[in-house]
């Protein structure tokens, strides 16, 4: 903290102390789990992670066998005994080739035999186990453990009662094919078929000569055709950005999620960005930006929510979900007014150095953030109904900062813009 690099970040904890304050336990449970994300989102290789190196790029830090440990422990404190025993592995890796150490080699063996034991690998946590003894030949519970395994061994129990292990994590809680998909997408796997993509296209557009737009046509982009996805480049200039960053840095606080059982707003780790919002009358850039939404997608900004301003850090996420609010959602928008939210423009407001991709799931389309760019779609069938295909998410970022807006239009106001055919009646059936 004397190291005069330091300097800045001391001033900002001694002279903003009542703005900022030291980590706290959430801040480092918070850390790893995001580490962990990226992990498992991005297969990352623990070795390479741990010596600085985020999918083949090298980057100036690397993490100590007690900074490995750690994680080890944090990913044990969940009972996720995976991600327990990779770290600890490497903790054990780097331990050896650290001259001076914080952790001691018997405390991360002791970690290592038991997750490796609940993973179902006896024998490999018996040898762990002695080796532990071979350094603390008094140790009590590895004693005990000891006597424990080779029991289990010469009974040749192999599996063990997964059934006592408490569940997991949250992330594992998602759908587990939907969970691949998002991942796969993340990481720019291809999961669109070349049927649809080849017929994707791009196009000059005024909107039925929207008076907006006959000097200065929208270039549009096709990024799916059912559910229609679109993307329109250059629509917010690098000065428009700048000044919608600058009102919001201030009021970014960390963002909330509704509770659909009981419709209060609550932080989740599933969503993990700061937010703020901004009104229109605030300054001329925001209405500006309102009336770009119009003319994009012809439908009024009257009813919709102000311009929220969303900053994802690196291992920000927003797990897939819908913007709509389903049937059996308790609360949802009823103090606004007017209606459920008919769809949703989505400005990046940076690019993304790795990661930070918008993606849909079930359709197999993953959106990469460009500057200046803004997607576009429908939320809702004409029918009223959630359309359920356009469930999505936000990868992890896993390097650099992801900046967006986006504008949620409302149905009230909407009736002559986009008439309603009850005909077009498709079901909601979920209730995750
Ligand atoms: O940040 C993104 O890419 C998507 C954000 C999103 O889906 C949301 O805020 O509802
Ligand atoms: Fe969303």
């Amino acid at each position: 903290m004397q190291d005069p690099y330091y300097e800045t970040a001391m001033k900002n904890l001694t002279q903003y102390r009542e703005l900022l304050k030291f980590p706290t336990d959430e801040d480092l449970t918070g850390a790893a789990t995001a580490l962990i994300r990226l992990q498992d989102t991005y297969k990352l290789d623990t070795a390479s992670v741990a010596r600085g190196e985020l999918n083949g790029i090298q980057y100036s830090t690397q993490l100590s066998a007690g900074d490995c440990f750690e994680l080890g422990r944090q990913s044990y404190n969940s009972y996720d005994f995976y991600h327990t025993e990779l770290w600890m592995n490497e903790a054990l890796n780097r331990h050896e080739q650290e001259r001076s150490n914080v952790t001691v080699r018997w405390e991360i063996l002791e970690y290592l035999a038991y997750s490796t034991f609940m993973q179902g690998n006896l024998k490999k946590a018996l040898d762990l186990t002695i080796e532990l003894l071979s350094i603390l030949p008094n140790h009590e519970r590895a004693l005990g453990n000891l006597a424990y395994y080779e029991a289990a061994i010469k009974n040749g129990t192999t599996e063990i009662d997964k059934s006592e292990q408490p569940s997991k994590a949250v992330t594992a809680m998602l759908d587990p094919e939907e969970r691949e998909r998002y991942h796969m997408l993340c990481r720019n796997e291809n999961l669109m078929s070349v049927q649809i993509n080849s017929k994707l296209r791009c196009r000059y557009t005024n909107n039925n000569r929207n008076p907006l737009l006959l000097i200065a046509p929208l270039k549009e982009e096709e990024a799916y055709f059912s559910p229609r996805i679109i993307l329109y480049r250059d629509v917010l200039y690098d000065n428009e950005i700048e000044v919608i960053k600058r009102m919001a840095q201030p009021r970014l606080k960390r963002a909330t999620v509704q509770n659909y059982k009981t419709g209060e707003l609550e932080f989740a780790d599933y969503r993990i960005s700061k937010s703020a919002w901004l009104k229109e009358h605030e300054d001329v850039v925001v209405a500006n930006v309102a009336k770009r939404v119009e003319a994009m997608t012809g439908l009024t900004t009257e009813t919709s929510e102000e311009l929220q301003v969303v900053n994802y850090g690196v291992g920000g996420h927003y797990d897939p979900h819908y913007d709509f609010a389903r049937t059996e959602e308790i609360n949802a928008f009823k103090s606004l007014g007017t209606g459920n939210r008919i769809a949703t423009v989505l400005f990046y407001m940076s690019d993304v150095a790795q990661g930070g991709a918008t993606v849909f799931p079930w359709l197999g389309v993953a959106l990469q953030p460009v500057k200046g760019t803004a997607a576009v779609w429908f939320n809702l069938y004409p029918s009223g109904n959630g359309d359920l295909r356009t469930r999505h998410a936000a990868c992890p970022v896993l390097q650099g900062s992801k900046w967006v807006c986006n504008k949620w239009l409302h149905e009230a106001g909407q009736e002559f813009r986009r008439p309603c055919d009850p005909k077009e009646n498709i079901q909601e059936t979920t209730s995750s």
